[in-house]
């Protein structure tokens, strides 16, 4: 089963939702153009990490870029994974990703579970408590926001429970690209899984942030990769891969559950 993707590979106005509503509609025309089935935001989409305004400009509950986000999938036809948000929950400020599908429906909701000590978020946000592992059009997958990535364990766990693909998203640094790069690749080799993560590009007061979006194939073979500049960026994917190399490799008959 083949599917084309669109990584949105974008620069996000700081603390400016308005026109970062206006930059995702225009890339998603742009994605749509292009025939991509599904299409992929980075992490705080609509903020970028002005968290000390979260107060301001978190969305209650997320609603109002839920809508945006389903109402372009419906108009469309189009899948997202729509990167995260700034949501303003009862339980506190959360860093949200959503998932919608085709028909506009929110089928995922995942509040980043590793906050980001760097970059400040464990004095702004609370910690999500959500599983990671959804079903899109009916295929195992699972979404992580960008720190995420640095747990092996977290991303193993959706593996054991059967994801063929996982999404991710990020705001990560430049100076550290290299460590995106080495982590996604190394997930997907052990995970034996597509990684399809999208990392935006510019700066913010604090980072600059590196791009290099990638896709990556079950093998650790590397799809496509973004550059450092601002683009949509282009993949078709293969699931029946994921198969293949499960099928060549087998890791996960091969576990020694006894032992860990
Ligand atoms: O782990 C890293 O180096 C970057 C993580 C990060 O930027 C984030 O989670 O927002």
């Amino acid at each position: 089963m083949k599917k084309k993707v669109a990584l949105i590979q974008m620069d996000i106005a700081y603390g400016d939702p308005k026109v970062n509503f206006a930059r995702v509609n225009k890339w998603v025309m742009d994605a749509v153009q292009s025939g991509a089935h599904m299409i992929i935001l980075p992490e705080l989409w609509d903020t970028g990490y002005d968290l000390e305004r979260f107060d301001v400009l978190a969305d209650k509950d997320a609603h109002a870029t839920t809508e945006f986000l389903s109402d372009l999938a419906k108009q469309h036809n189009v899948i997202f994974i729509g990167g995260s948000v700034a949501e303003n929950s009862r339980d506190g400020k959360k860093n949200t990703m959503l998932v919608i599908d085709q028909n506009g429906k929110l089928v995922h909701k995942y509040s980043k579970l590793h906050l980001f000590q760097l970059m400040d978020e464990h004095l702004h946000l609370v910690e999500g408590e959500d599983e990671a592992d959804f079903e899109l059009e009916e295929v195992p997958s699972a979404g992580f926001i960008c720190y995420d990535i640095r747990f092996p364990e977290w991303m193993r766990k959706s593996a054991v429970n059967g994801a063929k693909v996982m999404y991710v998203v990020a705001e990560w640094p430049k100076p550290r690209i290299d460590h995106w790069k080495t982590l996604l690749q190394a997930r997907a080799i052990e995970n034996q899984c597509y990684i399809i993560a999208c990392n935006r590009v510019g700066a913010d007061p604090k980072n600059e942030f590196g791009g290099m979006s990638l896709v990556v194939d079950p093998w650790g073979e590397i799809v496509t990769e973004g550059g450092d500049d601002e683009k949509m960026v282009l993949a078709e994917i293969d699931l029946d891969k994921v198969d293949e190399v499960r099928g060549k490799i087998p890791v996960f008959r091969d576990r020694r559950e006894d032992r860990y």
